[in-house]
């Protein structure tokens, strides 16, 4: 029998860096053919255009939630990477920042043929140490889950990331809130997902058994789960040019204003009098802004249309007010 491939999840909540780690992986020096399952959250993607061109096939799932409704999609994803076997020697599923790694996992162990060939290696939980606390500790409503903390529930390892943020006591805090929610997992401090690879690929670190015991109902196929159906997105694709100074005063005090609700912003850009295209990213209140001249994204193409792609991800989401606001920094 051949051996069987092995399945890393990456998981983690919105903006902890998990692109960031996908990029990583696909740059790092591994020699390993790996094929990756990209699902992203908000009426529009963008991922696509954030993740490093590689020779690596991507396979994108941008309708619904993997742990959900597109769990269907990515079994036949993972059906026709098994008949090309010889081609990988390893997938990577980088999930929504709100999905549930559980009904993730669960498909390596319920469909005899995934069964027989995958090997799920691990689930790799990536915290953004600075705005994680908040989201651990929301209290939602009865029978709504709180993904951040079932992400960190289920981590065979952490990866404590954007340690520059935050100072040690903060991290120790931190350190402690998580071992409550888990207790065994490796944690890994990183700095932009930067992690030794083989503290996370070929680990064979999911237990099946362990989770078995936290969670008895693991394989139960009929399981339901709620997500916080306050957290929802507004996207837009715009074609155009933006002024520069006009889109940094509007994000930065849409972003100082609203931070708190809104989780999660970002956008591929068209700026006037620039032939780079820019990527901006925010987090709550903390943004930045770069270009593919600096190696962030792709650069356009000769013959791609200038259309910018917005997102934002949270609660309260003022869907004409965002529109009109980035309408007004067009050029
Ligand atoms: N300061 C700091 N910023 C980081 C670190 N790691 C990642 N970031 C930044 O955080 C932002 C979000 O990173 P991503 O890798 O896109 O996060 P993600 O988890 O893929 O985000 P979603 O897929 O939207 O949920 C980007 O601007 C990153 O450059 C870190 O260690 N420190």
């Amino acid at each position: 029998m051949t051996d069987k491939i092995p399945v890393s999840i990456i998981t983690g909540f919105l903006g902890a860096g998990k692109t960031t780690l996908v990029n990583h992986i696909l740059t790092g020096n591994h020699g390993k053919k790996i094929a990756i399952i990209e699902n992203e959250f908000g009426e529009v993607g963008v991922d696509d255009g954030l993740v490093v061109e590689t020779k690596e096939e991507i396979f994108e799932m941008n309708n619904g939630c993997i742990c959900c409704t597109v769990r269907g999609d990515l079994i036949r994803i993972l059906g026709k990477l098994m008949k090309r076997k010889d081609k990988f020697d390893a997938i990577l599923i980088e999930t929504t920042g709100l999905a549930d790694p559980a009904p993730v996992a669960q498909t390596f162990f319920v469909d005899d043929e995934i069964k027989e060939q995958m090997l799920l290696d691990a689930i790799i939980t990536v915290v953004d140490c600075k705005h994680v606390g908040q989201h651990l500790d929301e209290e939602k409503p009865e029978g709504v889950e709180n993904e951040s903390v079932e992400q960190v529930a289920f981590a065979d390892k952490i990866l404590l990331n954007k340690t520059d943020l935050v100072s040690e006591e903060e991290k120790m805090a931190l350190i402690g809130k998580i071992r409550g929610i888990n207790a065994y997992c490796e944690i890994i401090e990183t700095n932009h997902s930067k992690v030794d690879l083989d503290k996370i690929l070929g680990v064979k670190a999911f237990d099946l058994g362990r989770v078995m015991e936290k969670e008895p109902e693991f394989l139960d196929v009929d399981g339901e789960h709620q997500h916080d159906n306050s957290v929802t997105s507004v996207g837009m694709e715009v074609e155009g040019e933006a002024d520069m100074g006009k889109l940094n005063s509007w994000l930065s005090t849409l972003l100082r204003e609203k931070g708190v609700d809104i989780f999660r912003s970002k956008g591929i850009l068209a700026i006037s009098g620039s032939e780079d295209k820019y990527v901006f990213q925010g987090v709550h209140m903390l943004m930045g802004m770069g270009s593919s001249a600096e190696g962030l994204g792709r650069p356009w193409k000769p013959e791609e249309k200038r259309v910018n792609k917005l997102v934002f991800i949270g609660r309260n989401l003022n869907r004409e007010e965002l529109n009109a606001g980035f309408k007004a920094c067009l050029v």
